[in-house]
């Protein structure tokens, strides 16, 4: 059986009266990619950082590599980078590295760490005279130095123009091929569908859905259809709908079926407009009519 290198159980978190997380459960595999996909609040975060011990779960447990994710032995195979880092501006990016990877008993290549990243160039130069993108790269780069088994990505590709996000996938699949483990988080589903083989939906606290890539694409590749028209008659699959403006929004996971029916039932309408809904919007479809999740 594969072992479960992190393992979340029924884990909660509220800081004050806000829940940011409800009983959640999660367990990471070895070898396993998985894509962590949430909008902003959903909890994303707080469960990285209840997995890497960072933070302490209100209720349930979580175990990294068999143990409390507090133990120093354990923090050692596991490499991460949270949503914000804030790196020492006068060392040299090769220094921080070297620091870095001081702290582990198995060390990655320095060298062959910066190529992998695109930092040779400046290797050489202080932290704090580099763009935002070259201290994203080395922050990432960072969670590698102690070759680990298991990493967490909190938005890794935040901040980064297309040439050193493609570079950042390059390097975490390259990872994943010798055999490591990765956790990623991200808004954007391109991003997971580039990288993970599991997908794990978090919105509003709580895992709405933990299945392979082509599962959840057809949960959350929903199609706003607006249009101006008069009365609609009722449209196969509408998540749900509104009326803004003297126009209606409609949202569906089938599009084209819409479509031929409105056509169909030959109700005059104008000004038909399709587009790809935002994560956001996805999700308020998806939960639209659900009730609120209980409180811790
Ligand atoms: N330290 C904190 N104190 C108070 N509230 C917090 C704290 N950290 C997170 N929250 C709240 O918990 C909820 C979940 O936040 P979290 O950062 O885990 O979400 P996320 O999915 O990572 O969001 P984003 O994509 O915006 O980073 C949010 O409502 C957030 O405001």
């Amino acid at each position: 059986m594969t072992e479960t290198l992190a393992s979340a159980v029924e884990v909660s978190r509220r800081y004050g009266e806000v829940v940011a997380l409800n009983p959640t459960s999660l367990d990471i595999r070895a070898g396993e990619l998985i894509g962590l996909l949430g909008p902003n609040g959903a909890g994303k975060s707080t469960l990285v950082n209840l997995l890497a011990g960072l933070r302490r779960p209100s209720s349930g447990s979580v175990t990294l590599f068999g143990g409390p994710p507090a133990d120093p032995a354990r923090r050692r195979e596991l490499g991460m980078t949270p949503q914000e880092t804030g790196l020492p501006p006068t060392l040299r990016v090769r220094e921080c590295v070297d620091f870095v990877a001081a702290h582990f008993s198995s060390r990655a290549d320095r060298d062959e760490l910066l190529e992998r990243f695109g930092l040779t160039e400046v290797r050489d130069r202080q932290i704090g005279g580099l763009s935002g993108g070259q201290k994203r790269r080395i922050a990432v780069a960072l969670a590698f130095a102690g070759r680990p088994r298991l990493v967490l990505l909190d938005e890794p590709t935040t901040g980064l123009d297309v040439e050193a996000r493609r570079a950042l996938w390059d390097a975490i699949r390259d990872f994943h091929a010798d055999g490591g483990t990765v956790l990623l988080t991200s808004h954007y589903l391109e991003e997971i569908e580039a990288l993970a083989q599991r997908v794990v939906v978090l919105g509003k606290g709580r895992v709405l859905a933990d299945g392979t890539l082509a599962s959840v694409r057809g949960m959350v590749g929903v199609r706003r259809v607006s249009l101006t028209a008069g009365h609609l008659p009722e449209l196969p699959g509408v998540l749900s709908s509104a009326t803004e403006d003297g126009r209606t929004h409609l949202v569906t996971a089938d599009a084209d079926l819409l479509v031929r029916e409105l056509v169909r039932s030959e109700v005059p309408f104008s000004d038909l407009e399709i587009r790809a809904t935002t994560l956001e919007e996805a999700f308020l479809a998806i939960t639209a009519g659900e009730a609120e999740p209980a409180a811790v």
